[in-house]
């Protein structure tokens, strides 16, 4: 590694966030799955939003996740895997189902795919009072949203193709967490890496915050511990190891 690659690196170490998706919980008893997530420590709830159009699969709407608010103080998150019009026409009430139980902003992530009108889908995020996240499907490349990378708190970056929980990661995404990482700190922004899809307590969490990445959507691997407490443990130092350098390989 060149003495500028590793400049470079350290320069990106922003903090670790844990954020579970609640795809695999029991959703007949949403609320007190939140608050056992508020108790494991986690730094954000991701709310994985499907239309049955961007995406086969159908979820929730934003209803169900204020109704989770009144459980926990965690933040919120919402990946709206959603078609134009539906991300459009809904777009205040899961800016309103996200905000924290103080008003502060809850994220909201719209997939560049899905919306041609990207930039005022996070103009109006910001506008009424969210926190706008933008998130690339895995053939999706990174230039496709340089534009509007001054307008996002986050990037996602999709290591499954959307629309399922328990996919296996896609590791050609190092590449393009590596890029998004190199474009923020050439341009000094204040933009976090976030990476969705096959996120495990191993070798997949430790080479993606190697690569830059700093919050970490975990479903089946956060869901598949005996206490989520263990999962969040788990998952926060396997990233926090990787940042300091004691990165996993891939088993061959
Ligand atoms: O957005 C998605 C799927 O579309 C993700 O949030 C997954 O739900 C994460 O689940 P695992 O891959 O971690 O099981």
């Amino acid at each position: 590694m060149t003495e500028s690659n590793q400049t470079i690196l350290a320069g990106v170490n922003r903090p670790i966030q844990i954020i579970p998706s609640v795809l695999p919980a029991d959703w007949a008893n949403m609320g007190a799955c939140v608050k056992e997530l508020e108790e494991a420590g986690v730094d954000r709830i991701q709310f994985d939003v499907m239309d049955g159009n961007f995406v086969p699969n159908l979820t929730f709407g934003p209803e169900m996740i204020a109704a989770c608010r009144k459980y926990c103080n965690v933040p919120f998150e919402t990946q709206l895997m959603v078609s134009q019009y539906n991300c459009e026409t809904m777009l205040e009430s899961y800016v309103n189902a996200t905000k924290g139980a103080n008003g502060e902003p809850g994220v909201v992530i719209a997939h560049a795919e899905a919306n041609i009108h990207l930039h005022r889908v996070l103009g109006r995020i910001r506008d009424l009072g969210g926190s706008p996240s933008v998130a690339l499907n895995p053939h999706t490349p990174f230039e496709m949203i340089k534009n509007i990378m001054d307008m996002v708190d986050h990037v996602l970056v999709m290591t499954v193709n959307p629309g399922f929980g328990g996919q296996a990661y896609i590791p050609t995404m190092l590449n393009k967490i590596r890029e998004i990482r190199n474009f923020i700190i050439e341009k000094n922004l204040n933009v976090d890496i976030e990476v969705d899809g096959g996120i495990k307590a191993n070798w997949t969490i430790s080479q993606c915050a190697h690569a830059g990445a700093n919050c970490f959507i975990a479903g089946s691997g956060m869901f598949a511990y005996p206490t989520l407490k263990e999962g969040c443990d788990d998952l926060r130092k396997v990233a926090q190891e990787a940042q300091k350098g004691d990165v996993l390989s891939e088993p061959q």
